[in-house]
């Protein structure tokens, strides 16, 4: 995340560390704790990765450092890419991950609410992007888990912004105008978190942008309200 600051312990508890474990292990992307059994990430997380076996997952984590042999880990028993899903910039990116076992909720790790599908007109105001992802265009993966705010903007500013793709009403985008706040590498498939009448909604997914907090390239986030049905189909 560019431009933003340090969480507290237990501020996002439905935001996981998706980590790959081949030779090494280490951190991938963000993803969201959507059920006690099922994460909600970003499709384009999984490419050439499809095999559940060696992805490890980690909730109610503040600091990545905190992660070792001892902290309790989640496995993946089964990944549904959407079958849409070609390239980030081309839309449908996500996806969802159902753990090997069903998940305890405390105060450092529950779920976030769906929006339902006639949210898709409700105005965000309150936007949070989270991530452990650089905090620069080169950089590296930051220790404790950042956020910054950033407003949404509307799919027709948005695609003045972008003239060589195709910004679609199941994309959302947010940012500043003169940049400074935005997601980077490292955060995406993480949820851009809405609170809306005292209640927190994944509202996107973090996807793609040019470059990372530049002005006039907002970050373009896969519009959940748009999946809703595809999710609860997958899920229930
Ligand atoms: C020590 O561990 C590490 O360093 N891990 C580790 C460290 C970094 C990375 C990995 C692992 C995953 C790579 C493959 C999967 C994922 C591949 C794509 C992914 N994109 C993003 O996260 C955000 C994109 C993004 C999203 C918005 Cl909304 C706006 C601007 C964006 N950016 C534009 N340019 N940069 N960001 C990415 N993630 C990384 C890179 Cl490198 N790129």
């Amino acid at each position: 995340v560019v431009g933003g600051t340090d969480s507290v312990r237990g501020e996002w508890p439905w935001q996981v560390t998706l980590q790959v474990k081949l030779s090494t292990q280490r951190h991938l992307c963000g993803g969201s704790i959507i059920s006690n059994q099922w994460i909600l990430t970003a499709a384009h997380c999984i490419e050439n990765l499809e095999n559940p076996n060696i992805w490890r997952i980690y909730a109610g984590i503040l600091k990545l450092s905190e992660i070792n042999e001892d902290t309790p880990v989640f496995k993946v028993q089964e990944i549904i890419v959407h079958p849409q899903y070609v390239i980030a910039e081309t839309g449908y990116d996500i996806a969802l991950m159902k753990l090997d076992k069903p998940m305890n909720f405390t105060d450092l790790q529950h779920p976030i609410c769906l929006p339902s599908k006639e949210e898709t007109n409700t105005i965000y105001t309150h936007c949070w992007v989270i991530g452990w992802g650089y905090t620069k265009e080169q950089d590296q993966v930051q220790d404790i888990l950042q956020k910054a705010s950033v407003p949404l903007i509307s799919n027709e500013e948005c695609q003045t912004r972008y003239q060589q793709d195709r910004i679609t009403d199941k994309m959302i985008c947010a940012g500043d105008r003169k940049g400074g706040k935005d997601a980077c590498k490292g955060d995406s498939g993480g949820p851009l978190s809405c609170k809306h009448e005292e209640i927190w909604y994944v509202v996107g997914i973090t996807s793609w942008g040019e470059g990372c907090a530049r002005p006039e390239q907002p970050g373009v986030y896969t519009k959940v309200a748009e999946y809703a049905d595809w999710i609860l189909e997958k899920t229930m």
